[in-house]
């Protein structure tokens, strides 16, 4: 059932018409990405048996780094209005969270007790609502729902004080845009107004001092610990083309996920990792085609910086990381917006990289030196 609410367009499977408890709100997205099967990429089944296929969803969740801290976190929460967390990636921020802040307040308020999260990816606000309903054991659309065609920050323009909220979550708010820097300011305005209303934070380390700042010294909660580790590798120098080195680095086995900064390149990753036939093809590449596939085929995701956080791919092992990414610039000159691209930040860096290591350790390949990374790679993202 598709259903209308308060200015936003979200798609609800919605059974009790009533809406869902947890909310997932896309509030800003910028890209998009292509995901393909490989098949012709051999799969060893024995090394790609993740940990997630062998325990039970209910236990994964008891594992998360989140778990051990669940009571202290929400006894700082009930003390105060505005909570920033931080956490490696993969420690249960966004999946988690959303759950104890609904168990924490589903039977204390009459009605407005939604707890809703923002997220700058389309792709995650639906694949985090998935994942959020199978773990609650319920039905998309009954107690867990996305927006997608709508934001939040429109659904303020009709009330203002988000009466329908008992929570929000602004998961990932390192990755600031105009949407998130406005709704912000929103946000505060409605704390102020509204005592029992609670705003959390979640954001990558090296912000976090500054969005404690904006409201008022907010207290900062560290949740210890990461799921899975995550080795990394670097090159000893830099590579002349990324596309090339990316689409040549194959470990072996086990699901891989390549960073690369737009559409045009992932088609030409895809075009050197699928075998491709016609007539004037030289005979020996043709001969490739009759080559026997190994059993079993190993998934090649190529994307955009889309995929870079909230993502869980189960399988995943190993991430490809280029080191860049397009960012969208305003141009004075021609009066409008142009996408660049620019070298990644090491919050970034470190997001791409936490894509592996989510259901079991991973690994991950920069196609750029050690030094660069250190030296060169700006702390986090700057907006333009
Ligand atoms: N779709 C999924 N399939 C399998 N496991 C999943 C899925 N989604 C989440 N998980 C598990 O839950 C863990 C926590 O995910 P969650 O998205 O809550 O982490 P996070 O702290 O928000 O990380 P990030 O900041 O990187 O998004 C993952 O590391 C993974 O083990």
């Amino acid at each position: 059932m598709l259903t209308q609410e308060g200015g936003i367009f979200s798609v609800f499977k919605n059974r009790s018409l009533m809406p869902p408890r947890i909310l997932l709100y896309l509030v800003n997205e910028v890209k998009s990405s292509i995901t393909r099967k490989i098949p012709h990429l051999k799969k060893n089944k024995k090394k790609n048996l993740h940990e997630s296929q062998v325990i039970s969803v209910q236990q994964q969740r008891t594992k998360l780094p989140i778990y051990f801290v669940r009571e202290e976190l929400l006894q700082l929460i009930r003390e105060n209005q505005v909570v920033v967390v931080v956490g490696e990636t993969g420690s249960g921020k966004t999946t988690q969270l959303t759950q104890y802040l609904h168990e924490e307040y589903e039977f204390t308020t009459n009605g407005g007790g939604i707890v809703g999260c923002t997220q700058p990816r389309r792709v995650a606000s639906v694949s985090v609502a998935k994942r959020v309903s199978e773990e609650m054991e319920t039905e998309l659309g009954d107690k867990v729902g996305y927006a997608i065609h709508g934001v939040l920050l429109r659904e303020t323009l009709k009330d203002s004080d988000l009466e329908k909220y008992r929570v929000i979550v602004m998961d990932e708010a390192h990755e600031r845009s105009l949407s998130t820097d406005v709704l912000f300011g929103i946000l505060k305005k409605v704390v102020g107004r509204r005592r029992d209303f609670k705003l959390i934070v979640t954001s990558a380390t090296l912000n976090a001092q500054k969005f404690s700042h904006f409201f008022g010294s907010a207290p900062i909660f560290q949740i210890p610990g990461r799921t899975f580790s995550v080795e990394v590798f670097y090159r000893n120098t830099p590579c002349e083309d990324y596309v090339e080195a990316a689409s040549s680095t194959d470990p072996g086995y086990g699901d891989i996920l390549i960073f690369m900064t737009g559409q045009d390149e992932i088609e030409e990753v895809r075009k050197l990792l699928i075998l491709p036939i016609y007539s004037q093809l030289p005979s020996d590449l043709q001969a490739k085609i009759f080559q026997k596939a190994e059993d079993g085929a190993r998934k090649c995701i190529v994307a955009t910086n889309i995929a870079e956080t909230s993502l869980t791919v189960d399988g995943i092992f190993h991430v490809i990381e280029t080191g860049y990414s397009k960012v969208k610039v305003y141009n004075p000159r021609m009066g409008m917006d142009a996408l660049q691209v620019f070298p990644v930040s090491r919050a970034s860096a470190d997001q791409r990289a936490g894509r592996a290591g989510r259901t079991g350790p991973g690994k991950c390949y920069r196609l750029y030196s050690e030094s660069a990374y250190q030296d060169e790679m700006l702390p986090s993202p700057v907006w333009f």
